[in-house]
């Protein structure tokens, strides 16, 4: 319905009214939700591991992650991902289950060392591969890791996913939220509405000092959300385990799962599901037309 509500709207069709079409989601995914960041190494991959353990695990959500990274994924590490995914009657592959959550990642079908390098619509064909042709079961959140920054490859991924929302990843610095700010942006122009935005390393807890044992950042991700009209889904702090646990392949929410940190995931993952709902409570009530 909403597929072509967007090309509608994107053709210069008039807001607000809908028309019948076919679904371009995933048959069986109620929701698939992008986790970006403007610019690279801020933690967008370490948030999506954890959020997807956390929806799985703290919310009871059945959940697919999908590592879209096509020029770094990560996600195979993180998970503890071993092995190549089996393939359908159908040549559908089958995720990889750990921590309750279905994976599946460019880095399961190369070679762990080799160089990715993609030209022309190669990107797309494999996103188009690592989406479609994948037998995903039935999920209520598919979360997808996005490659950092603004290009081809995010447009193709919420166009075929068709998206039900983004959620942000920035560090405090003014570089990175300039970086979230243009990632923002781009949802909104393929109307892909933002869940939150989640700043990481937002504090340090200096665990040998006696006094001001917090150091806040300056909460930079506060004034940029509010200046765009959108949500802080959550604040995560700097904390060593976290790096341990992804080179070990034991996501923090597994491992710590009483940590500040931790805690801090499960609120991310409660608030993404409420805004998912408010979402699907305003898409039902919008004013919809047959042909
Ligand atoms: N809150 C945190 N505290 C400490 N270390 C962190 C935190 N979040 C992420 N890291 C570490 O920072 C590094 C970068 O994180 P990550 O790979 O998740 O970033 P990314 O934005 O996905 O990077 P890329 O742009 O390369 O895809 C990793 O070593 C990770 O373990």
């Amino acid at each position: 319905m909403r597929g072509l509500l967007r090309s509608f709207t994107r053709l210069g069709g008039v807001r607000g009214y809908s028309t019948v079409t076919k679904d371009l989601r995933i048959e069986g995914v109620k929701h698939a939700i992008a986790v970006a960041s403007g610019k690279g190494g801020v933690g967008k991959s370490t948030t999506a591991v954890n959020l997807a353990v956390a929806l799985a695990n703290k919310c009871g959500m059945k959940v697919g992650l999908l590592d879209a990274d096509v020029y770094g994924p990560n996600v195979p590490i993180m998970m503890k991902l071993e092995g190549k995914p089996e393939v359908t009657k159908d040549k559908k592959m089958i995720p990889i289950e750990s921590y309750g959550v279905k994976c599946m990642s460019i880095g399961l079908l190369v070679d762990k060392d080799a160089p990715l390098v993609w030209r022309g619509p190669m990107v797309s064909s494999a996103l188009e591969k690592m989406t479609r042709g994948v037998d995903w079961g039935n999920l209520d959140i598919l979360v997808v890791d996005m490659p950092p920054g603004t290009g081809d490859a995010h447009i193709t991924v919420s166009q075929r996913l068709q998206l039900s929302g983004a959620l942000i990843v920035s560090t405090p610095q003014d570089v990175a939220l300039m970086d979230a700010r243009r990632g923002i942006n781009m949802f909104s122009k393929v109307e892909v509405p933002i869940l939150g935005i989640v700043e990481n390393m937002s504090c340090f807890k200096c665990p040998n000092c006696a006094e001001r044992s917090f150091i806040f950042g300056e909460g930079g991700s506060r004034r940029t959300a509010a200046e765009m009209g959108i949500e802080v889904a959550g604040e995560i702090p700097l904390e060593v385990g976290i790096r341990k646990g992804s080179d070990d392949g034991v996501p923090i929410v597994m491992s710590a799962p009483d940590s500040d940190v931790s805690k801090a995931y499960v609120e991310v993952a409660q608030k993404v599901v409420s805004r998912l709902e408010e979402l699907s409570k305003e898409e039902h009530s919008r004013p919809q037309i047959s042909l």
